[in-house]
């Protein structure tokens, strides 16, 4: 028997898109939004219409039938603390997907789009390894504020399937593997995978962390509490601040990383130090993370989007390379990961876990 399952995964910057026949992919789609067409919504759940709109015309330009398909599995979402795997979408996680149970996130759009199209189609609605995966061991969750204590809110589904991906090439079980895996695309965050379990990341959301395309990561603390109570800003603008506008975008006005590799070659000298700066910050996150495992570190591994940036992964390989082995994924394998998920638990493979 066929399945076809239909695969939604909204970033920061994009929204991808792909059919699959089974494993097989039938096309794969990215649309690449820009701050300036975001920028009109104000809240995350104010893009559903605008994002549900893309892959229903992705579709009928494509000639494909929604009633053909047997599943639609979307990228989630910043749910409650889950273990990893395939989760069948539920009034539950729709309510909190809806209120952005853990904050607001583009992936909070993948499960409720995938149910709303599901549900017209009579198919079954999935997520696999959502952005709150959480399996950081005890010491790695202290801050050093006890109301403060540290969150496991990472790129789950890429950081897993690549980490699988360079251990098969290192001759490894990844339950036996040592791994760093920096995930560089609209968020950043870098993982530690210690026998197949993520043990420490960044909150690649809340302010931790590199600072990415559209991200601030971590800013000195003290004085952003200041910046927050000097009366100039509303809680929505310094958070956007953090998410959204900061990072690449808060000091070049560009999210895109292919934007300011162009300004680059042009001579810009501003553009030129704020691209080595979030390298240098994604090669010191690395650095830090390499203790966790002393001498036993198997590989270091770069993907996403940025990743694709030839300089901007030589120069984080220059700083890293003397700690580990350097092994690069460029882009990501999430759509083939959440379609494996979905395919799971169609085939009766796996029973799909559910969320409470
Ligand atoms: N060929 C490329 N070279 C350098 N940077 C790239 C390339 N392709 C995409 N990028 C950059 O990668 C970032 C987006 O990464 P991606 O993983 O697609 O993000 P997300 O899924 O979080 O939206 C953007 O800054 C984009 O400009
Ligand atoms: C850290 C949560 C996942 C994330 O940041 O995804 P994007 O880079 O796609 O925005």
């Amino acid at each position: 028997m066929d399945f076809h399952t239909l695969v939604i995964n909204p970033g920061s910057t994009s929204t991808k898109i792909a059919l699959f026949r089974n494993d097989t992919s039938l096309f794969e789609e990215t649309i690449r939004h820009q701050q300036e067409e975001l920028k009109r919504f104000k809240k995350l759940m104010d893009q559903y219409d605008f994002r549900k709109r893309v892959i229903l015309d992705l579709l009928k330009e494509r000639h494909f039938e929604v009633n053909d398909l047997d599943a639609v599995c979307g990228r989630g979402g910043l749910l409650k603390a889950i273990p990893g795997g395939t989760y069948e979408v539920n009034d539950q996680m729709l309510q909190d997907l809806k209120n952005g149970y853990n904050g607001e996130h583009a992936s909070n759009l993948g499960g409720l789009i995938a149910f709303e199209i599901a549900d017209k189609a009579n198919a079954k609605s999935y997520i696999v390894d959502p952005v709150v995966v959480d399996e950081m061991e005890e010491v790695a969750r202290i801050s050093g504020v006890p109301e403060l204590p540290r969150k496991s809110i990472f790129h789950a589904l890429n950081q897993k399937a690549v980490a699988r991906r360079a251990s098969e090439q290192l001759d490894k079980d990844y339950e036996k593997a040592n791994l760093i895996v920096a995930h560089m695309g609209g968020g950043i965050t870098v993982g530690a995978h210690k026998d197949g379990k993520v043990i420490d990341v960044n909150n690649g959301l809340h302010g931790e962390g590199p600072f990415s395309p559209e991200r601030a990561g971590t800013v000195p603390a003290g004085d952003l509490v200041q910046l927050s109570l000097s009366g100039e800003y509303y809680i929505d603008e310094i958070m956007k601040k953090l998410i959204g506008k900061g990072g690449l975008t808060a000091y070049l006005g560009t999210s895109d990383a292919l934007e300011v590799e162009e300004r680059i070659k042009e001579g810009d000298s501003e553009a030129e130090l704020i691209y080595q700066a979030m390298a240098y910050q994604i090669a010191k996150e690395i650095g830090s993370l390499s203790v966790v495992f002393g001498r036993d570190l198997d590989a270091i591994v770069l993907t996403g989007g940025l990743a694709y940036g030839k300089d901007f992964v030589e120069n984080i390989i220059n700083q890293v390379d003397w700690i580990a082995e350097v092994l690069v994924y460029p882009g990501e394998n999430e759509m083939s990961a959440l379609n494996e998920g979905a395919l799971r638990v169609l085939k009766g493979e796996e029973k799909p876990k559910v969320y409470v």
